[in-house]
Parts: C-alpha cells; structure tokens; sequence
C-alpha cells in the first residue's frame, strides 16, 4: 500500500505520543533538529548531573577511597548489568568496558578457542569496517588458526556450513539500516555447529534484543548511539552463560590485572577471574562510565516495545512525508521497505548525498553522510518528534528542489563524515 500523509497530522501524533516527555530529559542545542542519534546520541541532565557529581563528589572528595566507598571497582559489572536488561541479557554475563573494536577482539578469541576444530570467521562484506579489521589483525596473529570469509549480507545464513567457527554478523547495516533476522541465524549456526558473535552497535537502546532466548553466543556493542552514554563512552560485549560456566581456562588473551581472580594478590602469573570478569582488562574509565550509568537510568521504566514501536512510527512518517514531497523518485530509499526489517534508521542514495547533507545542517537539520553517496538519517524515540520530521523533510524539499547542494560551499568534505 503506497505511504501516504492522511490523518492524524504530526502534531496529533506528537500529542499521543506516550514518550513525548522523555525529550525534556535532554538537551536539544538551540534552532537544531537532530537525526543523528545512530552515531552520536544526545546529552541529557542526568548525564550530566552524573558526571559532574562523579567529578566533584566522588574523585574531587572522597578520592581514592571511591574505588571502595562508591564501587568504583565493579562499576564495569553493574552497569554491564543495566545494559544487560536492554539486550535479553541475565545478570553476569554482560560488562561495560573498553571499546566495541577491542571487546570484539576479546570475543573473536573466546569463539575460535572454543570452536578450535575451526578457523572461518565468516562474516559481510558490508559489515561495519572495525569488524572485519579485527578479525584481519587477529588473522595476522594467528595464521591459518583465523581465516575469514566474506559474503554479501542476503546470503549470510545459506553460506554458514560445517567450516565455519564463527558467524560475525552487525545485526544492523550502518548504511542501508537493515536488522538481521538474529533467531534465524542463530538456529542455522546451532545447526552447523557454529557460534554466533553479533554487533549491537545500532540496536542497543534502539529496539528490543533478545541474546539469550536467541541464543546468542557473544555480542558487544556500543554506548554513544541510542544509549546516549557520550562521546567515545565504553563500549559493551557479552558472553553467554553457558560458554561462562564450562571455561576451564581464559577465554581470551588479554590478560589485564582487572580480569585476574586476585587482582590485589599482585601476583606474577595470571589466573583469570570467575565469569564475564575475566573480561576486563585494565582501570575503567570511571567518569565515562558514569555517565553511562546515568544514561542507563532513562530507560529503566521504559518499555523496549513502546520504543520500537515509536521508532517505527517516526521513520515511517519520514517516508510518508517525503512520498508526499516526491522525493522518493529522486533520492530513492535503500533501506528495506518493510519496517521490520529496518532497524532505527533510513538512508537514501544520491550522487550528491554529502551536498545535501551538508546543506541540511546548515538549516540546522543534522543527519549524516555515508560513502559512496548515502545520506542517513537516525531516530532516536527518547527525544525525537513528528513535527521534526515534518519540518526536516520540508526542508530536504527545498533543498532539493532549490537544487542549495550544487553550491560549492556544501560540497567541502571534513575529515569526520
Ligand atoms: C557496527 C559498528 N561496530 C562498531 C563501531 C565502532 O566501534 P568502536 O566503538 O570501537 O569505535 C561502529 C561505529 O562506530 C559501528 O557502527
Ligand atoms: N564512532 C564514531 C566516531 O568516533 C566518529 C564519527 C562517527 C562515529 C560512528 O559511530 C560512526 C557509526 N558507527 C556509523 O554507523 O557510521
């Protein structure tokens, strides 16, 4: 059925949205209308509140004492356990720690160790580039212990066969927004007696996940899209229980004094701690961590379902409006057309998307650009509107039909696309 705008208008949709006063938890910078959530999310207060108290109370007057006092020294732990109710995740088997490129690493080892028959990580040729220099620099490391196979993302689960050691799959393309079915591939991988490794990177906070009932065998992630942690916030990674409670030896070969069974033993030989702790690697980062505690604490009486539902509700509508537009011709989708099959995102192809983009942000809209010629746009239900799509999508009207991105000044490239 072709999208098409009709009622309710977007201020209705606005008016019941059951999520709506979320948003006055967060810092909307001045005349900004904000799609970027899938790459940076938004500051809220209690982010910020967090921090500074971390900051002036905890570090600036109880010093090192924190460490005990404040439980400092688990901090990885309990907020990998916040983290852990978004993703369908029990208790203990989720930590937040270091970045989703190292916690990946940590994880590749663990699978190949435990599938040690195996060598083929097999994975996208579209996945996220991090991913695949991971396993390329574990390769480097291991020889033919490592090998990876790359395939196009629709043929993914027919190419899992009886060689592969690990499946590696983005459940989310960063580009087109596609969301992997993650129940189907884990029974295919069960069935080949492969294990499963997925990026959460653009689900968490996004949608519902469910590892667990899935049965997922590790996952990481990061915090600074829909999770709002901040900047470079630490990332997360996933072990499930199952592969928690047979080790017999370190899962993988990081061997941080924080991942030691006694790390206060100060003893030369490493012995790994019990459970997801072994883990860890060196000092948290407390004031980064912190902040994604805080980040944590918005969703704690949010239901994932209403989340996704309003997520689903604002991309639509942002179709829907562009449909109405005629822009659809001319910058055409490449995200699924089913909302199922997306995750929180769309994209669309131009050949001067960058142009676009840019002439976007200079209306104060900001969505991004991907190579070769995408222009994405994230929605973030915690703190984005109807009215703003309506308002961002006129906006990409004019632009386009004013032809702005043939304007020297937007075709500039930055370094951070
Ligand atoms: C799918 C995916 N994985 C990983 C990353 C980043 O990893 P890191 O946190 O190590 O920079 C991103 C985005 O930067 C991503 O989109
Ligand atoms: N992590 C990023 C960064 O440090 C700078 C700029 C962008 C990012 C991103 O997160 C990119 C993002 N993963 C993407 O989907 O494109």
């Amino acid at each position: 059925m072709p999208r098409s705008l009709q009622t309710p208008t977007a201020h209705e949709k606005d008016i019941h949205d059951p999520l709506a006063t979320l948003r006055t938890k967060f810092h909307i910078p001045a005349d900004t209308i904000y799609f970027d959530g899938n790459s940076l999310g938004l500051l809220s207060e209690t982010v910020q509140t967090r921090v500074a108290d971390t900051m002036a109370e905890q570090w600036g007057n109880d010093v090192i004492t924190s460490w005990n006092k404040h439980n400092w020294i688990n901090l990885p732990l309990t907020v990998g356990d916040k983290i852990a109710r978004l993703i369908g995740a029990p208790e203990g088997t989720t930590l937040c720690c270091d970045s989703t490129s190292l916690n990946l690493f940590k994880v590749l080892c663990a699978a190949l160790d435990i599938n040690h028959g195996r060598t083929e990580v097999l994975s996208t040729e579209d996945n996220f580039p991090t991913d695949l220099y991971m396993v390329q620099g574990l390769q480097q490391l291991l020889g033919e212990r490592c090998t990876l196979r790359l395939v196009p993302e629709q043929e993914l689960l027919a190419a899992i066969n009886e060689n592969t050691a690990a499946v590696l799959a983005t459940e989310v393309n960063f580009r087109t927004g596609r969301k992997l079915p993650l129940a189907e591939l884990s029974a295919k991988a069960k069935a080949q007696g492969a294990l499963t490794i997925v990026d959460l990177a653009h689900s968490a906070g996004a949608f519902p996940v469910a590892l667990l009932q899935h049965d997922i065998d590790f996952a990481i992630g990061c915090t600074y899209k829909y999770l709002n942690a901040g900047p470079g916030a630490p990332a997360f990674l996933y072990v499930a229980p199952k592969h928690l409670e047979s080790s017999r030896k370190p899962m993988q070969p990081l061997f941080g004094w924080l991942g030691h069974a006694e790390p206060f033993a100060f003893s030369v030989d490493y012995a790994p701690a019990k459970g997801i702790r072994q883990f860890l690697t060196g000092t948290p980062p407390i004031l980064a961590l912190a902040a994604v505690d805080a980040a944590l604490d918005i969703f704690a009486d949010i239901d994932m379902a209403d989340i996704r539902k309003k997520s689903i509700g604002l991309s639509e509508y942002w179709l829907a409006c562009m449909a109405d537009e005629g822009l659809l011709e001319i910058m055409p989708s490449i995200s699924p057309d089913k909302a199922e099959e997306r995750g929180s995102q769309l994209a669309f192809e131009h050949e001067h998307a960058y142009a676009i983009c840019q002439a976007l942000i200079a209306e104060g809209i900001i969505a991004d650009f991907r190579a070769p010629n995408y222009l994405r746009i994230g929605f973030s239900a915690l703190y984005n509107t109807y009215g703003e799509v309506q308002q961002a999508v006129s906006s990409l009207a004019t632009i386009m039909h004013e032809r702005r991105y043939e304007n020297e000044a937007f075709q500039q490239r930055n370094t951070v696309t």
